[in-house]
């Protein structure tokens, strides 16, 4: 029988450590993790621990200095493979093109029909709830809606994998909440396998099916919490009793590691 929870992407014994001028820092790992086939997954952990240079090494932005990384069973090159897509905190929207014309931006440089572009751009603009605003430019939307067109641009690449650098790091709590639902939402449309990276253990403990607690620089996964949320969850759940319990789990995790990396051992 077909395993219903596959594999979408392994780390196996993956380590980045950084040359610079002041020497050579151990940023991450060793790292071993798996992600199953459409989970929404959560990293969180003490800053600096190394956790964007894992998503960079998962969206082959950087190589790992040991390991490999698997996706849909093959390792991952030199180049971001077909059906990865990221979002950062920096949204990075064009400020000369209108709303539409940013979403679309990637796709167009794509062997891809007009009809099908404009498809893929209706259906984004539809699930972010950007339709009033497809002629807007970014300077004309809130930082929240920025970071919608961001997510938009990376929705109709129509990734199997989206990993997602704190892309809320920037918002109020209230629209953190709101964009969280959005999210949950996009995740549950597309099918897609979701990596969030986050400081917040709130939004890590509402959105992910399973959250990794890393450890201080040179980070590794201590834990692996299962939230147990069904999947047609929402931001309502942050009244929940099981919700205190699993930030509360997670944050006594995150304390002594958080307290190692503000005052790093003198040996
Ligand atoms: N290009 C680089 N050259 C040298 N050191 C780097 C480089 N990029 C990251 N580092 C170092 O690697 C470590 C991990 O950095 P990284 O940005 O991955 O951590 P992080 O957990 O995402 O941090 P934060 O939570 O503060 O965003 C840090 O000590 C950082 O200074």
């Amino acid at each position: 029988m077909a395993d219903p929870h596959p594999i979408h992407v392994a780390l196996r014994d993956v380590t980045k450590t950084f040359q610079s001028k002041l020497g050579s820092i151990d940023a991450l790992g060793p790292v071993d993790l798996e992600l199953r086939q459409g989970e929404f997954f959560a990293v969180v952990g003490p800053s600096g621990c190394g956790k964007s240079t894992l998503l960079d090494i998962m969206a082959a932005l950087a190589p790992p200095s040991s390991g490999t990384v698997i996706f849909e069973n093959r390792p991952i090159g030199a180049s971001v493979p077909d059906g990865i897509g990221v979002v950062f905190q920096e949204n990075a929207c064009f400020p000369w093109l209108n709303v539409a014309d940013n979403i679309t931006f990637g796709l167009r440089r794509q062997p891809i029909e007009q009809t099908e572009i404009e498809r893929r751009l209706q259906y984004a603009l539809q699930l972010m709830g950007l339709n009033d605003f497809a002629r807007a430019f970014p300077a004309q939307l809130s930082g929240g809606m920025r970071q919608r067109v961001c997510i938009a641009r990376t929705l109709v690449m129509q990734p199997r994998l989206i990993l997602l650098d704190e892309p809320f790091g920037a918002l109020d709590q209230q629209t953190r909440l709101l964009m969280g639902d959005e999210l949950l939402r996009i995740w549950r449309a597309t099918n897609a396998t979701v990596l969030l990276i986050t400081h917040a253990l709130d939004e890590a403990a509402m959105l992910a099916d399973r959250v990794a607690v890393m450890s201080a620089r040179p980070g590794r996964i201590m834990e692996v919490i299962e939230t147990g949320w069904a999947r047609d969850r929402d931001s309502r759940i942050v009244s929940a009793p099981e919700f205190g319990a699993i930030t509360g789990r997670l944050w006594a995790l995150l304390r002594t590691q958080s307290l190692q990396a503000l005052r790093p051992d003198p040996a």
